[in-house]
Protein backbone atom coordinates (compact mmCIF):
# COMPACT_ATOMS: atom_id res chain seq x y z
CA UNK A 1 0.00 0.00 0.00
CA UNK A 2 2.90 2.54 0.91
CA UNK A 3 4.86 2.07 -2.51
CA UNK A 4 1.19 3.28 -4.10
CA UNK A 5 1.33 5.92 -2.34
CA UNK A 6 4.39 7.27 -2.91
CA UNK A 7 3.50 6.81 -6.49
CA UNK A 8 0.99 9.27 -5.93
CA UNK A 9 3.16 11.82 -4.23
CA UNK A 10 5.68 11.46 -7.24
CA UNK A 11 2.72 11.78 -9.71
CA UNK A 12 2.30 14.91 -8.47
CA UNK A 13 5.51 16.79 -7.80
CA UNK A 14 5.59 19.69 -10.47
CA UNK A 15 8.90 21.44 -11.53
CA UNK A 16 7.97 24.59 -9.38
CA UNK A 17 9.87 26.07 -6.80
CA UNK A 18 9.34 27.62 -3.38
CA UNK A 19 10.88 30.94 -4.64
CA UNK A 20 8.86 30.96 -7.35
CA UNK A 21 5.79 33.23 -7.40
CA UNK A 22 2.82 30.96 -7.07
CA UNK A 23 -1.11 31.72 -7.29
CA UNK A 24 -1.35 30.51 -3.42
CA UNK A 25 -5.03 28.99 -4.06
CA UNK A 26 -3.76 26.87 -6.46
CA UNK A 27 -1.96 24.94 -4.13
CA UNK A 28 -3.40 22.17 -3.48
CA UNK A 29 -4.11 20.96 0.24
CA UNK A 30 -2.23 17.74 1.86
CA UNK A 31 -5.78 15.41 1.35
CA UNK A 32 -6.79 12.96 3.52
CA UNK A 33 -7.66 10.71 0.18
CA UNK A 34 -4.81 12.32 -1.98
CA UNK A 35 -1.90 10.27 0.61
CA UNK A 36 -5.25 7.59 1.44
CA UNK A 37 -4.06 8.06 4.80
CA UNK A 38 -3.00 6.82 7.57
CA UNK A 39 -0.94 3.81 7.47
CA UNK A 40 -1.97 2.82 10.55
CA UNK A 41 1.47 3.08 11.99
CA UNK A 42 2.43 -0.36 11.11
CA UNK A 43 6.19 -1.19 11.27
CA UNK A 44 6.46 -2.88 8.22
CA UNK A 45 5.72 0.01 6.63
CA UNK A 46 8.56 1.91 7.71
CA UNK A 47 10.65 -0.53 8.44
CA UNK A 48 12.17 -0.66 4.71
CA UNK A 49 13.27 2.91 5.02
CA UNK A 50 15.46 2.40 8.12
CA UNK A 51 18.97 3.37 7.83
CA UNK A 52 21.17 -0.02 7.37
CA UNK A 53 24.01 -0.90 9.31
CA UNK A 54 23.80 2.21 11.92
CA UNK A 55 22.18 2.53 15.40
CA UNK A 56 19.15 1.20 16.33
CA UNK A 57 16.95 2.99 14.80
CA UNK A 58 16.56 5.74 12.30
CA UNK A 59 14.67 6.08 9.20
CA UNK A 60 14.72 8.26 6.19
CA UNK A 61 11.96 9.06 4.03
CA UNK A 62 12.74 11.08 0.59
CA UNK A 63 10.19 12.97 -0.98
CA UNK A 64 7.55 12.22 1.12
CA UNK A 65 5.99 16.04 0.62
CA UNK A 66 6.25 17.21 -3.08
CA UNK A 67 7.13 20.47 -3.74
CA UNK A 68 3.36 21.78 -3.31
CA UNK A 69 2.82 20.35 -0.53
CA UNK A 70 6.15 22.33 1.01
CA UNK A 71 4.60 25.50 -0.61
CA UNK A 72 1.27 25.08 1.18
CA UNK A 73 2.69 24.14 4.40
CA UNK A 74 5.32 27.47 4.67
CA UNK A 75 2.51 29.86 3.97
CA UNK A 76 -0.02 28.01 6.54
CA UNK A 77 3.18 28.53 8.67
CA UNK A 78 3.89 31.99 7.58
CA UNK A 79 0.30 32.62 8.08
CA UNK A 80 0.51 32.37 12.43
CA UNK A 81 3.23 35.59 13.21
CA UNK A 82 1.71 35.57 16.20
CA UNK A 83 2.94 31.81 16.68
CA UNK A 84 6.85 32.81 16.83
CA UNK A 85 8.71 32.60 19.81
CA UNK A 86 12.53 33.57 19.50
CA UNK A 87 15.16 31.81 21.44
CA UNK A 88 17.63 34.57 21.50
CA UNK A 89 20.27 32.11 22.88
CA UNK A 90 19.81 29.73 19.95
CA UNK A 91 19.09 32.44 17.30
CA UNK A 92 16.46 30.93 15.45
CA UNK A 93 12.71 31.35 16.02
CA UNK A 94 10.25 28.27 17.15
CA UNK A 95 6.36 27.71 16.71
CA UNK A 96 4.39 25.62 19.34
CA UNK A 97 1.16 23.94 19.13
CA UNK A 98 -0.85 21.31 21.00
CA UNK A 99 -0.14 22.43 24.34
CA UNK A 100 2.49 23.02 27.11
CA UNK A 101 5.37 19.89 27.50
CA UNK A 102 5.43 19.66 31.68
CA UNK A 103 6.63 17.17 34.40
CA UNK A 104 2.92 15.70 34.63
CA UNK A 105 2.53 15.62 30.84
CA UNK A 106 0.73 17.72 28.29
CA UNK A 107 -1.01 20.56 30.03
CA UNK A 108 -3.21 23.59 28.47
CA UNK A 109 -4.05 21.11 25.61
CA UNK A 110 -5.20 22.85 21.81
CA UNK A 111 -6.08 21.00 19.06
CA UNK A 112 -4.16 21.23 16.18
CA UNK A 113 -4.84 23.74 13.37
CA UNK A 114 -6.07 21.58 10.16
CA UNK A 115 -2.13 21.91 8.01
CA UNK A 116 -0.62 19.93 11.48
CA UNK A 117 -3.62 17.48 11.23
CA UNK A 118 -3.23 16.65 8.02
CA UNK A 119 1.15 16.72 8.05
CA UNK A 120 0.47 14.21 11.23
CA UNK A 121 -1.04 11.64 9.23
CA UNK A 122 1.93 11.08 7.20
CA UNK A 123 3.24 10.62 10.85
CA UNK A 124 4.54 7.07 12.61
CA UNK A 125 4.22 5.71 15.76
CA UNK A 126 5.51 2.48 16.98
CA UNK A 127 1.98 2.38 19.58
CA UNK A 128 -1.16 2.34 17.74
CA UNK A 129 -2.92 3.60 21.24
CA UNK A 130 -1.12 6.66 21.00
CA UNK A 131 -1.15 9.62 18.22
CA UNK A 132 0.59 12.84 17.63
CA UNK A 133 -0.34 15.60 19.57
CA UNK A 134 2.81 17.98 19.75
CA UNK A 135 4.06 19.70 16.99
CA UNK A 136 7.31 21.78 17.03
CA UNK A 137 8.13 24.30 14.16
CA UNK A 138 12.07 25.30 13.72
CA UNK A 139 12.88 27.88 11.16
CA UNK A 140 16.97 27.68 10.61
CA UNK A 141 18.26 31.02 8.51
CA UNK A 142 21.74 29.97 6.70
CA UNK A 143 24.45 29.87 9.76
CA UNK A 144 21.96 28.34 12.44
CA UNK A 145 21.40 24.96 13.96
CA UNK A 146 20.82 23.53 16.76
CA UNK A 147 23.01 22.38 19.68
CA UNK A 148 23.29 18.90 20.40
CA UNK A 149 20.92 17.74 23.04
CA UNK A 150 18.68 15.00 23.83
CA UNK A 151 14.55 15.49 23.48
CA UNK A 152 14.32 13.79 26.88
CA UNK A 153 11.86 11.81 28.76
CA UNK A 154 8.69 13.93 28.06
CA UNK A 155 8.06 12.39 24.92
CA UNK A 156 7.14 9.55 23.97
CA UNK A 157 10.62 7.92 22.61
CA UNK A 158 9.37 7.87 18.59
CA UNK A 159 10.29 11.58 16.20
CA UNK A 160 8.95 12.54 13.21
CA UNK A 161 11.12 15.33 11.41
CA UNK A 162 9.78 16.79 8.16
CA UNK A 163 12.50 19.09 6.17
CA UNK A 164 11.54 21.94 3.81
CA UNK A 165 12.99 24.42 1.72
CA UNK A 166 16.63 23.79 2.43
CA UNK A 167 19.51 20.44 3.21
CA UNK A 168 21.59 19.94 6.06
CA UNK A 169 23.30 17.71 7.74
CA UNK A 170 21.89 16.19 10.97
CA UNK A 171 24.22 14.77 13.29
CA UNK A 172 24.07 11.79 15.81
CA UNK A 173 26.79 12.17 18.78
CA UNK A 174 27.96 9.71 21.51
CA UNK A 175 31.35 10.60 23.31
CA UNK A 176 33.72 10.37 19.94
CA UNK A 177 31.55 9.38 17.30
CA UNK A 178 29.16 11.62 15.27
CA UNK A 179 27.00 10.03 12.47
CA UNK A 180 26.14 12.33 9.46
CA UNK A 181 22.67 12.39 7.81
CA UNK A 182 21.81 14.40 4.72
CA UNK A 183 18.33 15.64 5.56
CA UNK A 184 16.68 17.24 2.11
CA UNK A 185 13.76 19.23 1.58
CA UNK A 186 10.06 16.91 1.51
CA UNK A 187 12.00 14.53 3.68
CA UNK A 188 10.76 12.99 6.95
CA UNK A 189 13.26 11.61 9.39
CA UNK A 190 12.14 9.30 11.86
CA UNK A 191 14.42 7.98 15.00
CA UNK A 192 13.39 6.58 18.31
CA UNK A 193 15.14 3.74 20.46
CA UNK A 194 18.97 4.42 21.40
CA UNK A 195 18.94 7.12 18.82
CA UNK A 196 16.39 8.52 20.72
CA UNK A 197 18.00 7.71 24.50
CA UNK A 198 22.02 6.75 23.86
CA UNK A 199 22.64 9.65 21.32
CA UNK A 200 22.29 13.24 20.97
CA UNK A 201 21.11 14.86 17.98
CA UNK A 202 21.73 18.67 16.29
CA UNK A 203 22.57 20.38 13.91
CA UNK A 204 25.87 22.49 13.45
CA UNK A 205 25.89 26.41 13.31
CA UNK A 206 27.02 26.76 9.62
CA UNK A 207 26.84 28.33 6.20
CA UNK A 208 27.14 25.32 4.09
CA UNK A 209 27.55 21.69 5.16
CA UNK A 210 30.62 18.87 3.41
CA UNK A 211 29.94 15.79 2.37
CA UNK A 212 33.19 13.87 1.43
CA UNK A 213 32.97 11.43 -1.66
CA UNK A 214 35.49 8.76 -3.00
CA UNK A 215 34.78 9.52 -6.89
CA UNK A 216 36.10 6.77 -8.99
CA UNK A 217 35.66 5.99 -12.85
CA UNK A 218 32.67 8.10 -12.54
CA UNK A 219 30.94 6.13 -9.45
CA UNK A 220 31.06 7.36 -6.05
CA UNK A 221 32.19 4.43 -4.34
CA UNK A 222 31.84 5.63 -0.81
CA UNK A 223 30.86 8.98 1.02
CA UNK A 224 30.89 9.55 5.25
CA UNK A 225 27.01 9.60 5.06
CA UNK A 226 25.09 7.03 6.99
CA UNK A 227 21.95 7.54 4.71
CA UNK A 228 23.68 8.33 1.17
CA UNK A 229 21.29 5.04 -0.54
CA UNK A 230 18.47 6.55 0.59
CA UNK A 231 18.62 10.13 -0.77
CA UNK A 232 17.34 11.80 -3.68
CA UNK A 233 21.27 12.84 -3.71
CA UNK A 234 22.34 9.51 -4.60
CA UNK A 235 18.99 8.87 -7.00
CA UNK A 236 20.38 11.98 -8.69
CA UNK A 237 23.88 11.01 -9.10
CA UNK A 238 23.36 8.38 -10.16
CA UNK A 239 20.83 9.62 -13.11
CA UNK A 240 24.21 12.16 -13.98
CA UNK A 241 25.76 11.09 -16.76
CA UNK A 242 28.80 12.21 -15.51
CA UNK A 243 29.02 13.09 -11.79
CA UNK A 244 31.92 15.54 -11.99
CA UNK A 245 30.33 17.66 -14.80
CA UNK A 246 26.76 17.44 -12.82
CA UNK A 247 27.94 18.37 -9.29
CA UNK A 248 30.22 21.19 -10.74
CA UNK A 249 26.83 22.37 -12.29
CA UNK A 250 24.39 22.67 -9.29
CA UNK A 251 24.27 25.83 -8.28
CA UNK A 252 24.54 25.48 -4.58
CA UNK A 253 27.29 22.77 -4.62
CA UNK A 254 31.39 23.24 -4.53
CA UNK A 255 33.31 20.44 -5.79
CA UNK A 256 36.68 20.42 -4.27
CA UNK A 257 39.73 17.79 -4.68
CA UNK A 258 41.05 16.01 -1.75
CA UNK A 259 44.85 15.20 -1.90
CA UNK A 260 46.46 12.70 -0.05
CA UNK A 261 43.32 10.67 1.54
CA UNK A 262 42.63 7.13 0.88
CA UNK A 263 39.72 7.23 1.76
CA UNK A 264 38.33 10.05 0.11
CA UNK A 265 38.80 11.97 -3.49
CA UNK A 266 36.72 15.17 -3.24
CA UNK A 267 34.74 17.12 -0.61
CA UNK A 268 31.52 18.77 -1.39
CA UNK A 269 30.68 22.16 -0.01
CA UNK A 270 26.36 22.65 -0.17
CA UNK A 271 24.99 25.90 0.63
CA UNK A 272 22.58 25.81 2.59
CA UNK A 273 19.44 28.25 2.56
CA UNK A 274 16.57 29.16 5.04
CA UNK A 275 15.37 25.71 6.63
CA UNK A 276 12.08 24.74 8.25
CA UNK A 277 11.44 22.05 9.86
CA UNK A 278 8.32 20.47 11.13
CA UNK A 279 8.97 18.31 14.44
CA UNK A 280 6.07 15.96 15.18
CA UNK A 281 5.80 14.05 18.71
CA UNK A 282 3.44 12.41 21.04
CA UNK A 283 3.38 13.58 24.79
CA UNK A 284 1.61 11.69 27.46
CA UNK A 285 -1.88 13.28 28.69
CA UNK A 286 -1.22 12.70 31.95
CA UNK A 287 2.02 10.83 33.67
CA UNK A 288 0.58 9.75 36.91
O1 LIG B 1 15.03 20.89 13.12
C1 LIG B 1 15.38 19.74 13.25
O2 LIG B 1 15.60 19.02 12.28
C2 LIG B 1 15.60 19.17 14.63
C3 LIG B 1 14.71 19.74 15.67
C4 LIG B 1 14.93 19.13 17.01
O3 LIG B 1 15.80 18.35 17.23
C5 LIG B 1 14.04 19.49 18.12
O4 LIG B 1 13.22 20.41 17.98
O5 LIG B 1 14.16 18.88 19.20
FE1 LIG C 1 15.53 17.39 19.13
Amino acid sequence: MFKTIMKTVKQEKTKSSLSEQQDITQIPKIEEKQFNINFNRQIFEYLPYQIPNSIDAIFYFKEILTQQQQEYLMKEIYNQPKRWVDLPHSNRRVQKYGGDVKEEGLINVEKFPEFLTQLSNLCFLDDNTLNINHALINEYAPGIGIHPHFDGPLYHNFVNIFSINSTCIFKFKKQDESLKLFVEPGSLLIFTKQAYTEWLHGIDYHHDDTILLNIKENQVCHTDLINFHQTLFYQNLQKAENIIEYLNNQPNYELCQIQNNNQYTHSLIIRRLLRVSITLRHVPYNRK
